[in-house]
């Protein structure tokens, strides 16, 4: 482990340097030549400078305030330095490429969220398919739940104070089962055997359980059922419409479709629901260093960005093509991306100005209007938002794989939301376990996990392993704490983008998977 984020302090803060040179970072890194990390008030970090799984010491993994001497205030306006080609295609050594101011974090999620006008018209769509859609109506009952009075236990349906003569079902032993309907009205004085879930006979007043009552035999032939203590009238019974009344309101418009809608539908009598159309989604895999099995070699490395996104995608109600691997070619990404239907083209790496980083100059050919160029946030700057056409959206993300989660979270879940019609989820704000440093100008997105924590309840603590090259500390996390500028100290409640699967987002299920690269056509694997 050279990089010195590996055990670094959460807030160890490498990237305090707009538009610093990622080389002499990376260099600084793994000669701690650093200055130390302080904390958010300017104290020495101690506590969370310890590596937690054999990193290196971090006493000099971060650069503190005061050792900014490399920093240029002119980036903090967004220009990248000296860079690769310009996007008219000029070679890389025809001078620094200039970008525009990076967008605050949060107004680059208010664009993403307003970069549509709304979700595609609702369809009708079977209970199967319509997990993780958001209901364009609401759901009212189609009938009284239950639908009829009902016994809650297996025993006795009485009718009246007892003792009770027992009456036998025609030519049913057990007496009435649950999908039976009772045809005779049950007598005053008169009790039959029934079962949960079995429509209770016109005339019952309660259901008395098995195990509370007693038969026995009339001497005169028959035979008798005896209670140890009155039955109160209702006792055992759910009554008709106790639930809901036909025409109840059940859930609003724009509820998500949960496992437990689903239930709550087939009870109430649905075969389909009315609900927007999941966005498609299809994910260009951009770097012909990236390999999709084995181990790194040569130079090559596994792609970790493709594995991860479609599932992702999906917990966040996308149906998503498998990911194609695009090689670092410009011809061939903008054929990609001129042939692509898709709602949301999602493009992984090649952000940057690097000799093959091909996605703004493709961007400018295919003459798209370019939202969101870079994101005052860390990891992820280079992320970019733009509108191929009125209703289809890229959104870049950078191809470091911490970064293109900040980049998911950032652009492309508000973009997505607003095309499923999802809503946003409640404002989530937890304390923090331990200072977190902030970047002197932009936002920071850290991996933390939820705590029980004697004194503030639920915690979020900042994991490490969260440099912008790394998944460890993301795979182990719950949630993003939102740091802001100039960081967090210990106690601090953050905002929070809770991760899908922590927030137990519905993320389709297997008739999403079944429809995977249908509207795209043949879906391309990694190479
Ligand atoms: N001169 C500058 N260079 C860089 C800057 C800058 O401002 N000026 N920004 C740095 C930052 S920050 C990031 S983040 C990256 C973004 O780079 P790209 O989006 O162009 O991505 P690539 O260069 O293609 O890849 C970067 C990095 O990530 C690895 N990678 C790419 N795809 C995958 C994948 N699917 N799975 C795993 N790893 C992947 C790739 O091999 C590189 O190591 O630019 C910096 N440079
Ligand atoms: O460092 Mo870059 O911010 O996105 O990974």
């Amino acid at each position: 482990m050279t990089d010195g984020e590996t055990g670094g302090a959460p807030g160890a803060a490498r990237d305090d340097r707009r538009g610093g040179d990622p080389f002499e970072d990376a260099l600084a890194l793994a000669n701690h030549t650093r200055a130390a990390a302080t904390g958010p008030a300017g104290r020495p970090e101690s506590g969370c400078a310890t590596p937690s799984a054999g990193g290196p010491p971090t006493a000099g993994s971060g650069a503190a305030p005061t050792a900014r001497g490399g920093h240029d205030p002119d980036a903090a306006t967004g220009s990248s330095g000296p860079s690769g080609p310009a996007e008219d295609g000029r070679p890389p050594s025809s001078g620094p490429r200039r970008r525009p101011p990076a967008t605050p974090w949060q107004r680059a999620r208010d664009l993403a969220a307003h970069a549509v006008p709304g979700p595609s018209a609702p369809v009708a769509t079977p209970l199967a398919a319509a997990l993780g859609r958001t209901l364009a109506v609401p759901l009212t009952a189609l009938t009284d739940l239950p639908s009829f009075d009902t016994s809650a236990m297996d025993g006795w349906a009485v009718s009246g104070p007892g003792p009770w003569r027992v009456d036998q079902a025609a030519g049913a032993a057990a007496g009435i089962l649950a999908g039976q309907a009772p045809a005779e009205a049950l007598q005053d004085g008169r009790a039959i055997a029934i079962a949960t879930g079995a429509r209770l006979p016109s005339g019952a007043t309660a259901v008395l359980r098995s195990e509370h009552g007693e038969v026995r035999e009339l001497p005169g032939g028959g035979r008798q059922l005896h209670a140890p203590r009155p039955v109160p009238p209702g006792q055992d019974i759910r009554p008709r419409g106790q639930e809901c009344r036909r025409g109840d309101h059940l859930l609003p418009a724009g509820a998500l479709v949960t496992p437990a809608v689903l239930g709550l539908a087939a009870a109430a009598g649905y075969d389909e629901l009315t609900a927007y159309p999941p966005p498609r989604a299809e994910v260009f895999v951009l770097g012909d260093e990236l390999l999709d099995h084995g181990l790194p070699q040569a130079g090559r490395i596994r792609d970790a960005l493709g594995p991860m996104l479609g599932p992702w995608l999906q917990a966040l109600g996308v149906t998503a093509a498998a990911p194609r691997h695009l090689a670092d070619d410009a011809d061939t990404l903008y054929a990609a991306l001129a042939e692509s239907t898709a709602d949301v083209v999602i493009t992984t790496g090649g952000t940057a100005a690097g000799p093959v980083d091909h996605v703004h100059p493709t961007l400018r050919r295919l003459g798209a209007e370019v939202l969101v160029d870079g994101v005052a946030v860390r990891p992820g700057h280079p992320m970019l938002l733009a509108r191929l056409a009125p209703r289809r959206h890229l959104v870049g993300l950078p191809g470091n794989p911490l970064a293109a989660v900040s980049g998911l979270c950032t652009l492309a879940e508000p973009l997505l939301r607003a095309l499923a019609a999802r809503r946003p989820p409640a404002p989530c704000r937890t304390p923090l376990t331990a200072p977190v440093h902030g970047h002197p100008h932009d936002t920071r997105l850290v991996p933390v996990a939820y705590r029980d924590d004697e004194r503030y309840g639920l915690t979020a603590e900042p994991l490490h392993f969260h440099g912008p090259a790394m998944l460890r500390g993301i795979a182990a996390a719950d949630a993003l704490a939102v740091v802001p500028a100039g960081g967090a100290q210990r106690g601090t409640e953050l905002e929070l983008l809770e991760l899908p699967w922590s927030a137990g987002w519905s993320g389709g299920g297997p008739a999403d998977r079944a429809t995977l690269g249908d509207p795209f056509g043949p879906a391309g694997g990694v190479a």
